[in-house]
């Protein structure tokens, strides 16, 4: 007998981001020093050229590079100087044929200038003579206006999660405040008469909440606020009215535990109480995760995830986090992937997902997958764990030595 009618994890993945897609979180405008971690709501284009005046890169002279062509130890280049640049402002000189000007780093370079000579490579003979020991092409020791970027160039795309690396040309392109999806506020609920919170001393038949607190961490860890909404026990009409309270002031919801079918399950219950559409999705054929649900109260999504710790963790991983990311407007979904070799031969059952957890181990220059085998209610398999490996439901199983991609839960 089975409870559940089960999808598979590809067609539960579709029908979750369905309705992911269809969310409208608005957005608001953030100082720069703030947009690190954010994802930008408009194409940032750069409204100047960036440099916008040709710079020097070294302290030396600026010549026509032609000049110098010719130029070496025994032979050098006799130039004339007409000026020196100041740093930080605009400069009238221009180079005639055979003429140079002093620059310093980052100094604006003189009209007709096309290079600059490294201070080290001239040898200043009088206040108006200089030889050039050492050749330089057109472009040496400098950067010419707009070559770093020019008018329109787009700098970070709509949909792109700003990375603290993007904020330096957002800078150097005055943008003092982005536009940016409002962040995501996502509830979490631990449910179950034998939780007690962290602070407490579990009795006999007692357990720790692990998933409220590991899943709160991974929405703030994604750049989600995360509201906590306790331990609700196994008590329908409690969990009715705390899931509400979170649905009402959530853009998405997850429950943990009571997913499955025993007499104080009560998640589907409860979601089905508040309105439509309601539950969409019962069971799904992976494991571990099997008794997931999915639901929308109103245009809240809402995750029935299983309580096993570990079940919880992975189908977070698989499901609940990428519909998340488009949620939140996130249109490139970055999963960082390692390919590896699976150490030994692991046994699978045709017909679900099989997602095992392993650890990375370097040996001869590549990446070795080794399963960290336990129950999905032992945490710390998942601590011992850098990343999963799916094993497809065609397949029975992996051979030791048989290629694999590892997508990494730690990077
Ligand atoms: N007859 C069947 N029974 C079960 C099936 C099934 O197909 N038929 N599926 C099993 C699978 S697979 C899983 S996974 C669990 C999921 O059940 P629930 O989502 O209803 O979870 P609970 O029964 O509430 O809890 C399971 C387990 O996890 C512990 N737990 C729960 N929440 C937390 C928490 N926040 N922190 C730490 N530990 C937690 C809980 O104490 C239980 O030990 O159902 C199987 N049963
Ligand atoms: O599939 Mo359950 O989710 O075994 O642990």
């Amino acid at each position: 007998m089975d409870f559940f009618n089960c999808q598979t994890l590809a067609e539960a993945r579709r029908l979750v981001l369905a309705h992911a897609a269809s969310a409208d979180i608005g957005s608001e405008t953030v100082g720069l020093a703030a947009a690190a971690g954010r994802i930008a709501a408009a194409d940032c284009l750069c409204r100047e050229e960036l440099p916008s005046f040709p710079r020097s890169t070294v302290d030396g002279y600026a010549v026509r590079s032609a000049d110098t062509f010719a130029a070496g130890e025994g032979i050098p280049a006799l130039l004339t100087v007409i000026g020196e640049v100041a740093m930080g402002q605009t400069t009238a000189l221009v180079l005639g044929p055979g003429q140079a000007a002093a620059v310093p780093t980052g100094g604006m370079l003189p009209s007709n200038a096309d290079a600059v000579v490294m201070l080290e490579h001239t040898e200043r003979v009088d206040d108006r003579t200089l030889l050039v020991t050492k050749p330089v092409a057109p472009g040496d020791n400098s950067i010419a206006r707009g070559e770093d970027a020019t008018t329109g160039t787009v700098l970070v795309r709509q949909g792109q999660k700003i990375a603290p690396l993007d904020i330096g040309v957002l800078a150097a392109c005055g943008f003092a405040e982005v536009s940016v999806y409002r962040r995501l506020k996502v509830g979490v609920l631990s449910t179950g008469d034998e939780i007690v919170d962290v602070s407490a001393l579990p009795q006999p038949g007692q357990v720790r909440d692990i998933n409220s607190y590991t899943l709160a961490a991974l929405l703030e860890a994604s750049g989600y606020t995360a509201i906590r909404y306790g331990i609700i026990g196994d008590n329908y009409a409690s969990l009715r009215q705390k899931l509400a309270e979170a649905a009402a002031a959530c853009d998405a919801v997850m429950v943990s535990g009571g997913s499955s079918v025993g007499a104080r399950d009560y998640t589907v219950k409860a979601i089905e109480a508040l309105g439509g559409p309601g539950v969409l999705l019962h069971g799904i054929a992976v494991k571990p995760g099997k008794p997931t649900i999915f639901g929308m109260v109103g245009a809240v999504p809402v995750f029935g995830l299983p309580g096993h710790p570990v079940s919880a963790l992975i189908i977070y991983h698989q499901l609940v986090r990428p519909a998340l990311a488009v949620m939140a407007g996130e249109k490139v979904q970055r999963v960082f992937r390692v390919p590896a070799k699976i150490s030994r031969n692991v046994a699978s059952a045709p017909g679900r997902d099989e997602i095992i957890r392993v650890r990375l181990l370097p040996k001869d220059g590549e990446y070795w997958a080794e399963p960290v085998f336990g129950k999905s209610g032992l945490i710390c398999t998942m601590t011992e764990a850098d990343g999963l490996v799916v094993i497809a439901p065609e397949k029975s199983g992996l051979y030791a030595g048989e290629q694999v991609e590892v997508e990494m839960l730690r990077c």
